[in-house]
């Protein structure tokens, strides 16, 4: 099982991303998409890697907007899992 990473790791770790806020043990980002169908297929492409890597998001898609949080249940917290997981979400969103 991860390890829960400290506040300040998780705050050090998030300087050196964009847009990702560590709020109530987890870290989160919004993101907007040119149309609801953009905004729906990334969330599918997102989706397969969670399936493989076995960890999931927590998301919210209104139309063409895109709020995930990310935390990993077993722990309570914030894990290198998560972290992983923002990594892919921001390559497949340059992408
Ligand atoms: C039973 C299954 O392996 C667990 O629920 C996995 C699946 N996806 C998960 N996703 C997240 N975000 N946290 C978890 O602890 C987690 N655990």
């Amino acid at each position: 099982m991860s390890k829960r990473l400290e506040k300040i790791e998780i705050e050090e770790r998030l300087a050196q991303m964009q847009g990702w806020t560590f709020v109530d043990g987890s870290i989160t980002k919004s993101f907007i998409f040119k149309d609801f169908k953009d905004a729906f297929a990334t969330m599918t492409r997102i989706a397969f890697e969670c399936e493989k890597m076995n960890h999931h998001p927590d998301w919210e898609n209104v139309y063409n907007t895109l709020n995930i949080t990310l935390n990993t249940h077993d722990v309570g917290g914030v894990t290198e899992k998560d972290f992983k997981l923002a990594q892919f979400i921001e390559t497949i969103i340059a992408s």
